[in-house]
Parts: C-alpha cells; sequence; structure tokens
C-alpha cells in the first residue's frame, strides 16, 4: 500500500496542482477569495487552493459558517495564510474584507440543481446574488480576475459583464465562466471508452455550460483513437448531461461539488501560473467572445496571460456532427445570454 507522502505526491502530480514550472518563473503570491466558501463545492475548492503554493492568503466567505472551515483548512502545513468572513459574523464589512485586494475570486455562491430541475431553473435565485457579489468585487477588488461556477452559467457571466460595466470596472480579459468541469468529464468519459491514460487525454470543450450548449470536439482529441459515429454520439450526450447524471445520483442531495471543486481548483490554479508570467497556459473557458457570430459569450480554448484572456482561440475545423451541435445550440444561447444582460440591465 502507499504511504500517505507517496498517495499525496501521486494526487498532486496528476491534479498537476504543483508542477515545476514555478522553478522557472519568479514566485509569487495571491490573495485568492472563494466566495460560497461554506457550500458543497467552496469547501473542498478552499482546501485545494489552500494546497496551491501560489495563493499565500486564502479569504473564505460565505452567508455563515466559514469560521469554521477556516479554522479547519488553516491547520493545514502549507503557506497560504487562511481567513473565514461571514455575513454572519462580520456583517457587511466581511464581504468587503474578504475582498480587498484579492488578484483572483472563485464565486460558487448559490443553488443548486435537484432532480428535474434546469440550470436555467437556478436562475430565479442565483442572479441576484452573482449580481450582488461581482458588485461587491467592482468595489472592493476591481482588477480581480474572476472564476464564476454559480448556475446557469451561460447568463451568470453576462450578469457579472454588465454589472462591471455598470460599475464602471469591466475588463473583459478578467471575467470568466468555468467550464472546466466539462472539459474534466469529456476526457475521463474518452479515455475510458478507448482504454487511453486519461491524464495524457485532452478534449476541447466548447459552447456553453448547460445541455447542448456544452459541446465536446471529439474529433480533436488528443491522443486521436477511431471513433464510431455512434461512440461520438454517445461521449457526447454523456458529456452534455454529466451535470444531470450527478444530480440523479445525489437524489435530491445536490449537484457536482467534489469534481467541481476538482475543476474550480484547476482552472484557479491555471489563472494563478499565467498571472505569475508561466507561458502556454490555454484552458477552455467561457468569455465575451466574437469567435462565432451572433453570440457574445462562448466558450474556446482560451490562452491565458497576466492580464488575464491573451488569446482566444477559434473553434478549429469541426465535423457536420459538430457543426449541428453548434448550429443546434445557437438559440438556447443567445436567450440565455440575453435573459443575463436584460436582468442586470434590470429590463
Ligand atoms: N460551473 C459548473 O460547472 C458548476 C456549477 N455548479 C453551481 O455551483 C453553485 C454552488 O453549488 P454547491 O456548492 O453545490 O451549492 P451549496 O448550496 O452546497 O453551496 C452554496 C453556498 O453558497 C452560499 N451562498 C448563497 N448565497 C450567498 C451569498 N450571497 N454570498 C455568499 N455565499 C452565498 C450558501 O450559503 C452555500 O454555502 C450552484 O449554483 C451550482 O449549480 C455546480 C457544479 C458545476
Ligand atoms: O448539473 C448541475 O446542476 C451542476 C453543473 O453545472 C454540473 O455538474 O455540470
Amino acid at each position: 500500500m502507499a504511504s500517505s507522502r507517496q498517495l499525496l505526491k501521486s494526487i498532486s502530480s496528476s491534479a498537476r496542482l504543483f508542477s515545476n514550472h514555478r522553478t522557472q518563473n519568479q514566485t509569487r503570491g495571491y490573495k485568492v477569495a472563494v466566495l460560497g466558501a461554506a457550500g458543497g463545492i467552496g469547501q473542498p475548492c478552499g482546501l485545494l487552493m489552500k494546497m496551491n503554493p501560489l495563493v499565500t492568503e486564502l479569504r473564505l466567505y460565505d452567508i455563515a459558517g466559514t469560521p469554521g472551515v477556516a479554522a479547519d483548512v488553516s491547520h493545514i502545513n502549507t503557506k497560504a495564510q487562511v481567513k473565514g468572513y461571514s455575513q454572519a459574523d462580520d456583517g457587511e464589512d466581511g464581504l468587503k474584507n474578504a475582498l480587498k485586494d484579492c488578484d483572483l475570486v472563485i464565486i460558487p455562491a448559490g443553488v443548486p440543481r435537484k432532480p428535474g430541475m434546469t440550470r436555467d431553473d437556478l436562475f430565479k435565485i442565483n442572479a441576484g446574488i452573482v449580481k450582488g457579489l461581482v458588485e461587491a468585487c467592482a468595489e472592493n477588488c476591481p482588477k480581480a480576475m474572476l472564476n464564476i461556477i454559480s448556475n446557469p452559467v451561460n447568463s451568470t457571466v453576462p450578469i457579472a459583464a454588465e454589472t462591471l460595466k455598470q460599475k464602471g470596472v469591466y475588463d473583459k480579459k478578467k471575467l470568466f465562466g468555468v467550464t472546466t468541469l466539462d472539459v474534466v468529464r469529456a476526457k475521463t468519459f474518452y479515455a475510458e471508452k478507448k482504454g487511453l491514460e486519461t491524464a495524457k487525454v485532452d478534449v476541447p470543450v466548447i459552447g456553453g455550460h448547460a445541455g447542448v450548449t456544452i459541446l465536446p470536439l471529439f474529433s480533436q482529441a488528443t491522443p486521436k483513437a477511431a471513433l464510431t459515429d455512434d461512440e461520438i454520439d454517445a461521449l457526447t450526450k454523456r458529456t452534455q448531461d454529466g451535470g444531470t447524471e450527478v444530480v440523479a445520483a445525489k437524489a435530491g442531495k445536490g449537484s457536482a461539488t467534489l469534481s467541481m471543486a476538482y475543476a474550480g481548483a484547476l482552472f484557479g490554479d491555471a489563472c494563478l501560473r499565467a498571472k505569475n508570467g508561466e507561458a502556454g497556459v490555454v484552458e477552455c473557458t467561457y468569455v465575451e467572445s466574437d469567435v462565432v457570430p451572433g453570440v457574445e459569450f462562448f466558450a474556446t480554448k482560451v490562452s491565458l496571460g497576466r492580464e488575464g484572456v491573451e488569446k482566444i482561440h477559434g473553434t478549429g475545423a469541426l465535423t457536420a456532427y459538430e457543426q449541428a451541435g453548434l448550429d443546434g445550440m445557437m438559440s438556447e444561447l443567445k436567450d440565455s445570454i440575453q435573459k443575463g444582460l436584460d436582468f442586470a440591465k434590470g429590463a
């Protein structure tokens, strides 16, 4: 049986959370806040960010319950200093102090789905939560990179963009919808199906983050493996329905939390590595984009740099099946974006 040290080493190297880039670049320390930090995603995401050597200050904020989570996580012997802030304990100052001068804010605050719900059913509650939190980001850390996890991502990112515009601090290079879990799932399902080494697999996922708007591009998967049309269809549908698969399995106890925390920590780490000057950081993420005419926000591969988005990559050549998937998502994606913009404008 592996010793706990070996186990940790293998967990961390497969997660790429502690890669060697830090010896090649001058390492700086960053202030990171997690909003919704006492929740199902927030707690493990906070734990993983505590393990990230680029983090020197970790601020955990929620409505309540964060002092306990922070005390717990703070005992882990890594360098990040951990502090918990909550509305219950600190009033309005809690959020302000959690965000003051942050470099990166990860937002998994809001309600999750129950069986039978779509992500859009969460809009009613989560739209206002995201708007309020992003207003506070605009006031307290206007230069921070924002990673939006709260659903429906297709609408909450436009809400965040419009809110930042109203506050006069919008920088489209620094606002990201986190779609990393779709990529994580597509990689896992493809590797399992074809007997490939999971850690060596890459599959781009474009579009948005809900049902048919999630479009994995198995024609661009690496390493290349032969896939029948039926296999491509099954893998595509499983990736699109990955969230619903977890919601059904949890049977009323919420949606993906652990795999999302992992995906959120991977994307947060990518933002910090890029900020720290590492070259060649590329992730799929939902950003303001003109790659696909007719939609203002879209996920494709994006090169990240010190200031956030450096280059938005195109979709690459699509097969007829993928092109039909892209055409088929457009009206839903457009509507979700407009719904978010209208909400933020109070229309
Ligand atoms: N982007 C993605 O791929 C994924 C997104 N999600 C979404 O993430 C969100 C959170 O999911 P869970 O962690 O499972 O839910 P949860 O209910 O376990 O945790 C949410 C936390 O947010 C907190 N919260 C609510 N309003 C807040 C506010 N105004 N300020 C600070 N904290 C606040 C709650 O107190 C709670 O602790 C949901 O909207 C879910 O749909 C979930 C999985 C994947
Ligand atoms: O399905 C949900 O509601 C949560 C989510 O976004 C995912 O797991 O991809």
